[in-house]
């Protein structure tokens, strides 16, 4: 457990999970954990009282209690919300940004000051300790500032330290990924009624065979494609599936949807970020 006093800025589904993660892994404790939003105070005590989290809409009580800040507001609202707070932080308190293509450099330059910043891209299954956390540190942070983040985030799941420059591209995967592995889920759901299943019992068998897929992948050297030809038989069930797959072009929809998603990534940095063309690649 770590003594720090973390702060969020922004209480929606990602500090959620966040912070839940870190009182469930016993990393921070709820009572030094500290949450804000823009204004609605009915989701502040609905987190005080699941959690025990401290909890104010006044961003100076919270903002001068804190040694960690993580910013998980909406891109578009992290300029309000940083000009807001910016006279009650102090640059010896570390920024950690889980914000979509919104730049460490960005950041600094609205709290206009040399407070350290990283780029954290997590994703809600930190609620459960298994978020796949991405993580890149802002110029002049130190390695005891890096290493404080990577404690905070390897506590809600796997850690991987990496260039700026790649973090939107793997919030394609990292961050945004779950959010297709439940669309696929809803997908297969959607076809019990078809076929005439117990709802209850379709969905037990659907998470389960999910879960044995990931497990067999993670224990072997063998390539998805390798394992998938394992599953399937001349003229079988499987073939008749994927058949219908690749008559829809799926895996080119799945790249497509990754593409698509990362440059958002990246749209979100120009459409927000003051900062010039050439940084951005
Ligand atoms: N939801 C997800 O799976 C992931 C989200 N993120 C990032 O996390 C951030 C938050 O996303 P969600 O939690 O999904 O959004 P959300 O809409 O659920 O929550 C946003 C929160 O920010 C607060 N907020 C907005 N303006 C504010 C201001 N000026 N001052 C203080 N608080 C303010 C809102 O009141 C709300 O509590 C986004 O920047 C997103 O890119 C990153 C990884 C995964
Ligand atoms: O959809 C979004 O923009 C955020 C970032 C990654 C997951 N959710």
């Amino acid at each position: 457990m770590i003594q720090k006093n973390v702060a969020f800025i922004g209480a929606g589904s990602m500090a959620e999970a966040i912070f839940a993660g870190l009182i469930k892994q016993k990393m921070v404790a709820a009572e030094n954990i500290y949450v804000t939003n823009r204004s609605n105070l009915d989701r502040l005590n609905h987190l005080k009282e699941t959690y025990g989290v401290q909890t104010s809409t006044n961003k100076e009580e919270i903002l001068k209690m804190a040694d960690v800040v993580i910013l998980a507001m909406k891109p578009v609202g992290v300029k309000d919300s940083l000009e807001e707070i910016r006279s009650f932080s102090s640059e010896n308190q570390l920024f950690l940004s889980v914000l979509a293509g919104i730049t460490t450099e960005y950041i600094s330059e609205l709290l206009g000051h040399d407070a350290p910043v990283i780029r954290i891209m997590p994703n809600t299954s930190a609620a459960v300790g298994s978020s796949a956390t991405m993580i890149a540190a802002g110029d002049g942070v130190t390695k005891h500032q890096l290493t404080i983040a990577e404690g905070l985030f390897k506590s809600v799941g796997m850690v991987k330290t990496v260039p700026e420059h790649d973090i939107d591209s793997l919030t394609a995967i990292a961050g945004s990924g779950p959010a297709y592995m439940y669309y696929l889920v809803e997908g297969m759901q959607q076809s019990l009624e078809e076929l005439n299943l117990d709802q209850d019992l379709g969905e037990e068998v659907i998470l389960q065979m999910m879960q044995g897929a990931i497990d067999l992948m993670k224990s072997t050297d063998k390539s998805p494609r390798e394992l998938y030809q394992n599953v399937k038989s001349p003229g079988g069930t499987t073939e008749a599936g994927l058949n219908v797959l690749e008559d829809h072009d799926y895996q080119d929809i799945i790249i497509e949807c990754i593409k698509g998603a990362a440059k958002r990534s990246r749209d979100i940095t120009k459409e927000l970020s003051t900062i010039p063309e050439k940084t951005l690649s």
